[in-house]
């Protein structure tokens, strides 16, 4: 099977370490910076940095609209931290007018685990993840707070939800493409396997 398209959005954030572990998990990785380069994509990660900066970013580079339309289109997208965030209906403790992407029926928290415990790691064990547990890096990370019915929840710390899905969307609070286990990255190239798959039969 040829390998499935998948973009990083690159305006900010940990883009090289996204694009290395989903060219580990059988991906073409590619950066992504401009509209134009969206409609070739099968799958799009939105990578960890910090949110605000980044829906800055996207009004300025007039993705905003076109990123709002590819994720209702169905598009497959994976966002880590302040991905999670951008892919969220609503923020709480955000910047006023912090321009969101949306498409999870989740509200998050930004910067949710506290001054004291802003960073830090903890196995997890996550839904869909075979084998040990996923060791989870947590930097300034949000939580989800509010999440809808159709919102499937892989992960929690605590009872906060830190990992979740819904349909072709999949975010984690915590960053993967940080400890060199590939395991979600895989996660989220197999979803894209399936959607083009689905797409397939039905064109
Ligand atoms: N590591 C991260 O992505 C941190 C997210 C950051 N706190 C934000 O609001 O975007």
């Amino acid at each position: 099977m040829s390998s499935p398209r998948i973009g990083v959005l690159a305006l900010q954030g940990d883009v090289r370490e996204h694009v290395r572990a989903l060219t580990g998990s059988g991906a073409e990785a590619c950066e992504v910076r401009r509209a134009a380069e969206l409609g070739s994509l099968d799958g799009l990660v939105l990578p960890g940095g910090e949110s605000t900066t980044i829906g800055r970013l996207l009004r300025v580079f007039d993705l905003l609209d076109p990123l709002r339309a590819v994720v209702a289109g169905g598009l497959p997208v994976f966002g880590s931290c302040a991905g999670m965030i951008l892919l969220a209906r609503d923020v709480i403790d955000g910047r006023p007018d912090q321009p969101l992407i949306g498409g999870l029926d989740v509200v998050v928290r930004r910067n949710a685990f506290g001054r004291q415990v802003e960073s830090f790691e903890t196995d997890l064990a996550v839904a869909g993840v075979e084998g040990p547990a996923v060791h989870a890096v947590f930097i300034r990370a949000p939580w989800v707070e509010k999440a809808g019915d159709g919102v499937d929840v892989l992960a929690r710390v605590g009872d906060r939800p830190v990992a979740i899905r819904q349909g072709p969307l999949l975010a984690t609070s915590f960053h993967p493409e940080l400890t060199g286990d590939i395991r979600v990255h895989r996660l989220f190239v197999q979803i894209v396997r399936s959607e083009l798959g689905l797409k397939r039969g039905r064109s």
